[in-house]
């Protein structure tokens, strides 16, 4: 397999401004200007191969934004190197900027709103000098993915936020990036619009095999998309794997299923959290270090026909993660 993205242990330290309270403190740092740095990344290395999409995870503030800003050649990191389809991406070359798109849902349209959706798609034909041929032929298929043709008239100031997102793909990709780099694609999106952007993902990259990273808190959305997970917490890099991976690896907490040889109920919770319970049947929840002690007690003091032992379901870990910042 290529490896299309090779980065080896980039770092970004930020320096922020410190700004004290008051006019004189106001006007004191005119002068003498105070800076603080905020490490954002910290010696992360990964590599993508083509064709792959990978869901990039973490907890707010972690450093995905600045990671993803990095690649796609908007910043410099402070360290490490990185290349992108052969390029370095802060050297902004050309070729480069043909071949790779940055679409954050926060802000999916960067140009002017008075233009109306086909003007902005005839706009990037323009600057991409892309052919007419081409250009009708990757326009009609956006049109069809993405259902595009009651919005190609309209005026981009007049697009609702799922509208929008939909015609910031169209802009996009209408010059056929090889690497997608989506940060946060469905964010604020309803149900419809969410399952309308993941289809789409899921359709154009089977389609035209791009390369894709994304970042989303929607853990459904990871689930649906990426095989494979590269997590990061506080700039640093946590797990590279598969996604079933994760559960294993973070999770405090196991899961037993246990089937007994007679349909009676005993104290299941002697033994564990109780999670479901029937007659002869139960799923408890046991902390990961007293796995193997709890199993020989069941073992030894049930009629056991059956024991299973499994993560926590994906989605409750992840929600862990991001939600309590806890890995
Ligand atoms: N321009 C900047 N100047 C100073 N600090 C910054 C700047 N941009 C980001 N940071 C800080 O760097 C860290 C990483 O931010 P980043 O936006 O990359 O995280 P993130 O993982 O994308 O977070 P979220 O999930 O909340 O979008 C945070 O502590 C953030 O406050």
């Amino acid at each position: 397999m290529v490896s299309v993205i090779n980065i080896q242990d980039i770092s970004m330290i930020y320096k922020a401004p410190v700004r004290e309270a008051g006019l004189r403190a106001a006007l004191g740092s005119l002068v003498h200007r105070k800076y603080r740095e905020i490490q954002a990344v910290r010696d992360i290395s990964f590599e993508l191969e083509a064709g792959e999409v990978v869901g990039f995870i973490g907890p707010n503030g972690a450093g995905k934004t600045t990671t993803m800003k990095i690649l796609s050649g908007i910043l410099h990191p402070t360290g490490g190197t990185v290349n992108v389809l052969g390029f370095t991406p802060w050297h902004r070359e050309t070729s480069f900027l043909k071949n790779i798109a940055f679409i954050r849902g926060s802000q999916p349209i960067g140009g002017p709103n008075e233009l109306t959706v086909l003007d902005s798609l005839r706009f990037q034909q323009l600057i991409y000098e892309i052919s007419e041929t081409a250009f009708h032929k990757g326009l009609a298929l956006l049109v069809e993915m993405l259902k595009l043709e009651p919005l190609l008239k309209r005026q981009i100031r007049a697009l609702s936020l799922g509208e929008r997102m939909r015609c910031g793909l169209a802009l996009a990709l209408i010059y056929q990036p090889r690497i997608l780099f989506l940060d946060e694609p469905t964010l604020g999106l309803d149900v419809t619009a969410v399952s309308m952007i993941r289809r789409f993902i899921t359709d154009y990259s089977q389609q035209t095999k791009a390369t894709i990273l994304l970042t989303s808190h929607y853990m459904a959305d990871v689930e649906e998309l990426c095989k494979r997970v590269v997590l990061i917490d506080h700039g640093t890099l946590r797990y590279d794997g598969g996604l079933e991976g994760l559960s294993t690896s973070f999770s405090t907490s196991r899961i037993l299923t246990v089937t007994i040889a007679e349909k009676v109920t005993p104290k299941w919770n002697m033994y564990g959290e109780v999670i479901e319970a029937e007659p002869g049947k139960a799923t408890l929840c046991v902390q990961r270090e007293q796995v193997a002690t709890v199993s020989a007690r069941l073992l030894s003091e049930l009629p056991v026909v059956d024991l299973a032992i499994g993560g926590i379901p994906l989605e409750q870990v992840i929600d862990q993660i991001y939600q309590e910042g806890r890995i």
